[in-house]
């Protein structure tokens, strides 16, 4: 088993299999100090690079090899990140970055990327997100060409079941995009950048503010300056993401007058006035999903309850019908498990302002972090302070927790918006801790100071050091010092570290108030309501406030005919199991309650966790494991790949029954003939000189033996050869053509470049019946400007001539230019772009330079890659 990605080492390059008896070597102080690191955690190398910095991956410094535990392993997660200076001056970078932080304390879902903590010093600012190691969806997209309709569906139910939760809590991701979709190791999609993300309450969920990207923004975002309906834009986001899903390109991506679709006024004026259409191999069912999702007029758009209960999505529907409440249960649940080692706190060990480029190489200089004792883990801020109150209750004097040596040894904090309103989240966070500490039994408040805690449901056992850690709610946060937070040197002394998790609804701390619960019911309930006082007094209401009810989703109607009859009994058994878990579950409508409901509740008590020893470990099991009631998150891709073949398989009778039928006689055996192309395996070098071995080895025979018989079939099999191998090469450069539209939007990382593909159209122009599909949708009427101009041809043949080499252009591109590239790439805020000329810019036709054109290539092409 490796679970690490070769290019991520752990300590020195070990990669070794897990075992029982695999003991991790000691490392040494030397070894220790050639690590970058950022606080707890050692750097990895970077996963990518976004609009506020570099993304890298990173592991827990204090990760113990002393254990033979295989639990026993870092945990790797994503760090983005941000240089304080970059944002300091920029007022809107800072509220996109606190508005991501805000909102993904709120969300607990397994489709969206998780929040561990959140760390600055005084150059960067350090959002420590779950790793998801799968990559990036559009990547993976690319390197399928398109998804095959099972695991799109699976992909997209988890993509609406995420945005589905975003939209219960109140608030609207406004960014949706396949760049913005990770996947995690079981290729389990994650919604990440919540950059974008704003509140709505439910009486006026208008919202002024376009963003997004263009390519994926709702057109009423673009065309109307009027307050549009946010979720029904994230809705068609959603729908242009399954487009691209299912048929490898974007829609309405084939203007030739704005191939790139980089005219944003011409490109909506395109899909307003141009229906939408669908490649062979979109079947008619999620074609009528995506017909309804993709209206242009946000009224008569599907809202997400139609979404999740439309035919095609029927084989998740019992994935689809967990509800919010009953994600924040079950991930709060989960959260209790997660099994944590004592960690110190890197505070206890005196770090001076060191850089960290102890390895020497430039690279290494470049990413050197400088870690600053003042280095802080503070919890996300909550929702109320975007409107930048501070609420500080007289009672919270934080300053008095500071040790003097401490207190002069604060940051000055800029007070700008994000600065104030994290402080402030800190603050409404510790008052909230403050209370909480307080309701503490004697016993807790013993086992916090000597750093010794369980999460047993068991009476306690006698403390002794060692015992199992089970990581738990913040309950203890480091304390506040204007505008950072500096541990004390008394709260050093305690070796429990738990500051980092995120859990407001965390179920943990009701698993130690099991003890005494008759005494800290009362305390606790008063702490809750401390925390929603502390949080009603802000303006806004919290987005938890927000609280559809349940959805019931029919039962699956077997009578009705649909291409999904797949491991029927293995669904149904799963969704009893699920139905079952969820009737004994005490979940309740308010996530705040979950505390309540715990303690008691005597079913909560019994699916509580149980304690399995472990050697020296304990392993709390979890008694609901959310895999397996949603079914439809796949844990181990081995399943996936069965499920798939076996899916597969039956599909395949299933059309081919359905055909015979002529119950889609729309599906035509081209469209089947393209899809088992799709399997072929590519030519490889040896057939491809097949074909002129065999015209060479005719030549001669021909010379030989004039007319001879064997000739002639020699003649005709390399005719037939060469012409097989024109067909395919002329298939593959279709092919290249349809998946360069979709990359066009993204990365050319592995496609050739538009360069070339401008040299190739050159050499053999295709037909427009070839850039697309050739066989469209019967509702498919308007085929206007589905030519490839003769203008456009011209350009690219300029380019060609024009420009030297293309690895020689591609050195020169300058870091100016990918900077260019990034922003370029980045989702902007609509309404910057002038709404008013979108008319207009449509009335004008474009004029592309020739260097215009160049360079708007060569920034794509500096894309991330
Ligand atoms: N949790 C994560 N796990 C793995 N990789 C990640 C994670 N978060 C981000 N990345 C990688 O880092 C890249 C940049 O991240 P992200 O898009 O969140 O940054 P950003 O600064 O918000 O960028 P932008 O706003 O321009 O999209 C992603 O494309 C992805 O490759």
């Amino acid at each position: 088993m490796s679970y690490t990605n070769k290019r991520h080492t752990y300590y020195g390059g070990f990669t070794n299999d897990l075992s029982d008896t695999f003991q991790y070597p000691q490392r040494t102080d030397e070894q220790r100090r050639k690590h970058v690191t950022f606080g707890p955690y050692i750097l990895g190398s970077t996963l990518g690079e976004g609009e506020f910095g570099k993304v890298k991956l990173g592991w827990p410094k204090n990760f113990s090899n002393s254990s033979n535990s295989t639990f026993d392993f870092p945990k790797q997660v994503a760090i983005k990140l941000i240089k304080r200076d970059s944002i300091s001056n920029d007022y809107r970078k800072e509220v996109k970055i606190y508005r991501e932080i805000n909102a993904l304390k709120h969300l607990s879902h397994p489709n969206i990327v998780k929040l561990e903590e959140v760390l600055q010093n005084s150059r960067y600012i350090g959002i420590v997100l779950e790793y998801a190691c799968g990559g990036e969806f559009y990547k993976y997209i690319q390197k399928k060409r398109r998804l095959k309709e099972m695991n799109a569906c699976r992909l997209f139910s988890q993509l609406i079941s995420g945005v589905h939760y975003i939209h219960s809590k109140g608030l609207v991701h406004r960014d949706l995009k396949l760049e913005n979709l990770l996947l995690d190791k079981n290729e389990n999609l994650v919604i990440t950048d919540f950059g974008f993300v704003n509140e709505f309450c439910s009486r006026n969920e208008l919202m002024k503010t376009s963003c997004g990207s263009p390519c994926y923004a709702a057109p009423e975002l673009v065309i109307s300056a009027e307050p549009y309906e946010a979720r029904k834009a994230d809705i068609w986001s959603c729908g242009v993401i399954l487009y691209a899903i299912l048929a490898g390109y974007l829609p309405w991506d084939d203007d030739p007058n704005n191939p790139e679709g980089s005219d944003i006024g011409r490109l909506y004026n395109y899909i307003n006035s141009t229906p939408l259409k669908f490649p062979d191999y979109i079947l008619p069912i999620p074609r009528d999903l995506l017909r309804r999702m993709l209206v242009s007029d946000p009224k008569k758009r599907i809202n997400l309850k139609q979404i999740k209960k439309h035919e095609w999505l029927k084989p998740h529907s019992s994935f689809l019908s967990i509800t919010p409440d009953e994600w924040d249960k079950l991930n709060n649940t989960q959260s209790v498990f997660r099994l944590a080692k004592p960690r110190r706190r890197y505070g206890s060990r005196p770090q001076s302002s060191c850089s960290t480029s102890s390895l020497g190489s430039r690279s290494d200089k470049r990413d050197s972090l400088v870690i600053d004792s003042t280095l802080i883990t503070f919890p996300a801020p909550p929702q109320e302070s975007q409107n930048h109150i501070i609420t500080r209750p007289a009672s919270i004097a934080s300053d008095q927790r500071l040790s003097p040596i401490r207190r002069s040894n604060r940051h000055n904090r800029s007070n700008s918006a994000a600065s104030v309103a994290l402080q402030a989240v800190v603050n409404a966070d510790r008052e909230y801790v403050l209370s909480h500490e307080q309701s503490l039994s004697p016993v807790q408040n013993i086992r916090q100071t000597t750093g010794n805690m369980t999460a047993s449901l068991s009476p306690p056992p006698a403390i002794s050091p060692g015992d199992i850690i089970i990581e738990t709610t913040p309950i203890k946060r480091n304390t506040i010092s204007g505008s950072s937070i500096v541990p004390s040197l008394e709260e050093e002394s305690s070796t429990t570290m738990q500051t980092s998790k995120i859990q407001p609804n965390n179920m943990a701390s009701s698993q130690n108030h099991q003890y005494n619960k008759n005494k800290t019911q009362n305390s606790l309930q008063s702490a809750k309501n401390f925390y929603r006082t502390s949080s009603s007094s802000h303006t806004k209401p919290r987005p938890t406030s927000y609280h559809p009810g349940s959805y019931t989703t029919p039962p699956y109607n077997s009578n009705t005919l649909s291409i999904y009859e797949i491991n029927e009994k293995a669904k149904s058994s799963a969704s009893s199991q699920t139905l079952n878990q969820r009737d004994t579950s005490p979940f309740d409508s308010t996530p705040y309650l979950a505390l309540d409901t715990c303690i008691t509740s005597s079913s909560s008590i019994e699916s509580s966790p149980k304690l399995i020893t472990h050697g020296q470990f304990s392993v709390a099991k979890p008694s609901v494991d959310l895999q397996s009631v949603s079914g439809d998150l796949i844990k181990y891709k081995r399943d996936a790949d069965v499920v798939t073949r076996i899916y597969d398989e039956k599909y395949k009778q299933k059309r081919k029954s359905l055909r015979y039928s002529g119950i889609f006689s729309d599906i035509s055996c081209d469209t089947v003939t393209e899809e088992s192309d799709e399997l072929r395996p590519p030519e490889s070098p040896l057939q491809q000189h097949e074909g002129q071995e065999s015209i060479d080895k005719a030549k001669t025979e021909d010379t030989s033996e004039k007319g001879s018989k064997s000739s002639n079939i020699a003649k005709a099999t390399a005719q037939k050869h060469v012409n097989n191998h024109l067909e395919r090469s002329l298939n593959e450069a279709e092919s290249t053509k349809k998946r360069f539209s979709f990359l066009s939007l993204y990365s050319y990382d592995t496609s050739k470049s538009s360069l070339y593909s401008s040299m190739d159209s050159k050499r053999k122009p295709s037909p427009p019946s070839q850039r697309r599909p050739k066989k469209d949708d019967s509702y498919q009427t308007n085929s206007k400007n589905h030519y490839i101009t003769a203008s456009n041809m011209q350009t690219s043949h300029q380019v060609s001539k024009d420009l030297p080499a293309p690895t020689m252009v591609q050195n020169k591109c300058t870091s100016e230019t990918k900077k260019a590239v990034r922003s370029n790439r980045s989702s902007i805020m609509v309404s910057e772009v002038n709404k008013a000329s979108v008319d207009n810019k449509a009335a004008q036709s474009p004029e592309h330079s020739t260097a215009k054109r160049v360079l708007g290539f060569f920034k794509r092409r500096s894309m991330k890659i």
